[in-house]
């Protein structure tokens, strides 16, 4: 890892902010902030297989982008005292491609597969006799002398990850042993996060200075993560000592987010709505092709939050805005004689 290694930082920003990423990363259960649920079942789980010194059933985490399953992976690998080899479901473009992999892997090696939603069905089928028999069955030669091979792999851990554990297929799940749900964090674990990664990047904050950018980070610790960086670059300039309250609301309205931590592709989804669809009921692909923004971005990146802080309702005939979206932007409300 580059944490040993201070010559790595250079002068350029963005390998400075990269090297820094990987240091803000927590490494063990006990710094990973928020998630109970998802913690004490993955500490349990990871005792009992170092108890009986097996390796830990096949583990899928799923929930929207930024919310520390990559982070996590990393951390059952380090707990469980393993090697940890890190790909994606994009990335394994052929059935022999991941054949490789997994001959390489050491007994109880950990195996992330990010976005596995998106891996090939070759390849998947690959990955069945891998998750449940620790084999691959390979196909040598062609035609009538085609001969099935078995080939024993060493006991290793899946750990998938995914934004949508609704695109899985039903055969690919069923084959994970540990299924954990991640949610968008509260201000209170948020602000603990911003807290903790300010105390290893040297930036001084005051707790409301890092509240304040908690609670416009939707949710999710890469968005304050980054706004806590952007900030103290407003902070450096107007040579503040530490961030306040006051610095914080500054800085990010530089950065355009408002006060609800939506930024102008929120604005865009909720007024095109409103616009063109008189505020819903419309279905995602329709709000995707009018605002230009992929569907899948939508679902993942901007409707959670939306979701949460009741802006969006999802209804059978597709998505509404709801009054508080409205009163946020200062739209005119026109009672359709329907809850919302
Ligand atoms: N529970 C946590 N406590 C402290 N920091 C966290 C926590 N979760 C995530 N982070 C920080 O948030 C950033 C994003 O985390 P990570 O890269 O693991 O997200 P991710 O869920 O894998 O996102 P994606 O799905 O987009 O890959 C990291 O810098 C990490 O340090
Ligand atoms: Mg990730």
């Amino acid at each position: 890892m580059y944490d040993n290694n201070d010559r790595i930082v250079g002068s350029n920003e963005q390998l400075n902010d990269s090297y820094k990423e990987l240091s803000i990363r927590p490494k063990w259960l006990k710094d990973y902030i928020g998630q109970d649920k998802a913690k004490e079942k993955l500490k349990i789980f990871i005792e009992s297989s170092l108890k009986r010194g097996e390796s830990l059933d096949h583990v899928l985490l799923q929930g929207p982008p930024g919310l520390g399953k990559t982070t996590l992976s990393n951390i059952i690998a380090n707990e469980l005292g393993v090697n940890i080899r890190i790909t994606s479901g994009p990335a394994i473009e052929r059935p022999s491609d991941l054949a490789s992999i997994l001959t390489n892997l050491d007994k109880g090696d950990v195996l992330f597969i990010d976005e596995i939603h998106r891996i090939n069905r070759s390849v998947e089928e690959i990955l069945y006799p891998a998750m449940e028999d620790f084999a691959l069955d390979i196909i040598v030669g062609k035609g009538p002398n085609a001969q099935s091979i078995r080939i024993d792999l060493e006991k290793f851990t899946l750990v998938g990850a995914t934004t949508r554990a609704g695109m899985l297929s039903a055969p690919l799940r069923d084959r994970f042993g540990v299924l954990l749900s991640l949610n968008l964090y509260n201000n209170e674990d948020l602000t603990r996060i911003v807290k903790r990664s300010a105390g290893i990047l040297d930036i001084s904050i005051e707790d409301s200075g890092a509240y304040e950018i908690a609670r416009r980070s939707r949710g999710t610790p890469r968005i304050a993560n980054r706004l806590l960086r952007r900030v103290r670059d407003y902070a450096i300039v107007k040579k503040d000592e530490i961030i306040d309250y006051e610095t914080s609301c500054e800085g990010l309205e530089l950065l355009e987010v408002d006060n609800m931590g939506l930024d102008s592709m929120d604005k865009k989804i909720i007024l095109t709505m409103y616009e063109n669809f008189s505020g819903g009921p419309v279905g995602i692909d329709t709000i995707a092709a009018s605002t230009g923004i992929e569907n899948v971005t939508i679902e993942d990146v901007y409707e959670p939050y939306l979701l949460q802080i009741g802006f969006l309702t999802r209804t059978p005939r597709g998505r509404m805005l709801t009054k508080k979206a409205y009163r946020h932007y200062n739209l005119k409300y026109e009672d359709k004689n329907e809850n919302r």
